[in-house]
């Protein structure tokens, strides 16, 4: 079983476009994929129930039979920081509450689980806990996800930085342009080349059509695909 966790430069800068294209990869190589979303604020009724489109997504990606409890056991109708929504609504997320989450849904027996972060690495859970620490406990390689756009090597280079320091086994990194008008892309693209200490995965184009992944040789690697 491969396990890995994408963290990303921020909100909003293709976490689940990537972790999408990511699944979607495994299941044309065979494999059996499935994402997991802990915690998704943001949210609308559907089905019954209030349903996070990343989660929906990711399902969608995937090819095992997972409840949707299974892939999101931790849901807020209003798309703010997770543990203010929790608060508001009397929930409390925690560490211990993540282990029993995953322990669950990896029984849905993918031989690739990837788990899509919330915000950026160090994204609060409560007054004491981050995100990253659940990761950290879990000891699951992390894929970082550039959100290319300017400020975005300062921000790839403070998240890089953090990892190191904290010890994380950083699988890799994956540029995806989600700017379409960002100037000197190529320029930029090379600068983190040069300076982040991790493999690079792979790139996603600016598209508003299918979106697409260039896949590197690393990620073939990384993944076992033939
Ligand atoms: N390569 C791309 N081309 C075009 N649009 C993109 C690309 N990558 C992401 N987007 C769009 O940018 C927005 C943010 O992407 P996405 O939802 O994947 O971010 P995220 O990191 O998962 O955010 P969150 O922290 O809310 O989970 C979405 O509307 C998505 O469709
Ligand atoms: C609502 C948004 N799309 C995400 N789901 C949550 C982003 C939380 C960011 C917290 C922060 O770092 O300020
Ligand atoms: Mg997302």
């Amino acid at each position: 079983m491969k396990q890995f966790f994408v963290t990303a430069t921020d909100t909003d800068a293709g976490k689940t476009h990537v972790t999408s294209l990511l699944l979607k990869l495994a299941v044309q190589h065979k494999k059996k994929a499935a994402g997991f979303k802990p915690i998704a604020a943001g949210a609308e009724e559907a089905f019954g129930r209030l349903v996070n489109t990343d989660a929906l997504t990711l399902i969608e990606s995937g090819n095992t039979n997972v409840l949707y409890e299974q892939v999101n056991p931790f849901i807020f109708a209003p798309p703010i920081a997770p543990h203010i929504a929790a608060a508001q609504q009397g929930e409390h997320i925690s560490v211990s509450k993540l282990r029993s989450a995953y322990d669950e849904f990896k029984s849905c027996g993918a031989d690739i689980l990837i788990t899509e972060g919330a915000g950026g690495w160090l994204l609060p859970i409560n007054d004491t806990e981050l995100l990253s620490d659940w990761v950290l406990a879990e000891q699951l390689p992390v894929i970082l996800v550039v959100g290319m756009k300017l400020g975005c090597l300062n921000h790839a280079l403070l998240t890089m930085e953090v990892l190191a320091h904290q010890g994380v086994h950083v699988a890799g990194w994956i540029a995806n342009q989600v700017d379409p008008q960002m100037q000197e892309y190529d320029a930029n693209l090379a600068t983190l080349k040069a300076r982040l200490p991790a493999p690079f995965l792979g790139e996603s184009p600016y598209t508003e059509h299918t979106p697409k992944l260039k896949i590197h040789r690393a990620l073939m690697e990384l993944f076992e695909l033939g």
